[in-house]
């Protein structure tokens, strides 16, 4: 395990969703790993491997492994201990997955002690909105359906959610200050939502309390994503 000790304080996370590995190294290498911390999720893991990540760690970046584990919790326990053994900062789960999965995940992780990732669930993806919840028979609000979800997590031991900035005041409220928010769904003023739906600024999320944003496209699409960054971590900095 070579988990770099950072202890950034950084709420940011930049989403590290390249096709291409030189394009995204040549990205890292232009930034402090005191700066922020990487996710690497779905695309990057599929196309290089836990390689991708160690080459990260060497780099002196914390990462987020988001895989958004969802299976028979034998399964997901399992993946969540790989994840701990590669040495990754945080690993996420879906909440929808159930009790008994999250709390399988988090007994997985007991043998890693203080080394141990943080360990978050997913509540409702940013990118669905109530007709995409209603499509998949839950009638309830976005909002009200992230909360369920949230309180479930809190309650199976986990550190905390991926969730919307919109819920966060709420869930902040509702679950206290240390259950960990986790925002995607982050655009600065102007820039493109794509796909996303229920969306916030850097400086609103900030505001409502959140712990750590996801920040992705805005960053790794611009014209120069490591000034970008830092035009982010400057509108922060004042705002706070
Ligand atoms: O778990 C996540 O990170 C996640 C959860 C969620 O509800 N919404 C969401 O967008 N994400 C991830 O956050 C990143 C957002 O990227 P951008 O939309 O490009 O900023 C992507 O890598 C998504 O996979």
């Amino acid at each position: 395990m070579s988990q770099p000790q950072n202890l950034i304080d950084s709420p940011v996370l930049v989403a590290l969703d390249y096709a291409d590995r030189d394009r995204a190294l040549a990205f890292v290498d232009r930034i402090d790993p005191r700066s922020c911390r990487l996710k690497v999720g779905k695309e990057m893991f599929t196309l290089f491997g836990p390689q991708l990540v160690r080459d990260l760690h060497q780099r002196g970046f914390e990462v987020f492994l988001d895989l958004k584990f969802h299976d028979i919790p034998n399964t997901v326990a399992h993946a969540v201990a790989a994840a701990a053994d590669l040495g990754v900062w945080m690993v996420n789960v879906h909440a929808s997955g159930g009790a008994r999965m999250m709390t399988a995940a988090r007994e997985a992780l007991h043998s890693f002690g203080a080394q141990a990732p943080l360990l978050i669930a997913v509540t409702v993806l940013t990118s669905m909105e109530a007709a995409d919840l209603h499509d998949i028979g839950i009638t309830t609000t976005p909002a009200e359906h992230a909360a369920r979800l949230a309180r479930l997590t809190q309650q199976c031991g986990l550190d905390g959610v991926v969730c919307s900035a919109h819920e966060a005041i709420t869930l902040k409220q509702q679950l206290g200050q240390a259950f960990q928010l986790v925002t995607p769904g982050i655009r600065p003023a102007g820039s493109d939502a794509g796909d996303q739906r229920r969306i916030m600024t850097p400086l609103q999320a900030q505001q409502a309390g959140v712990d750590y944003m996801v920040i992705g496209r805005p960053i790794t699409q611009s014209a120069d994503p490591s000034a970008t960054l830092q035009a982010i971590l400057a509108s922060l900095q004042e705002g706070a």
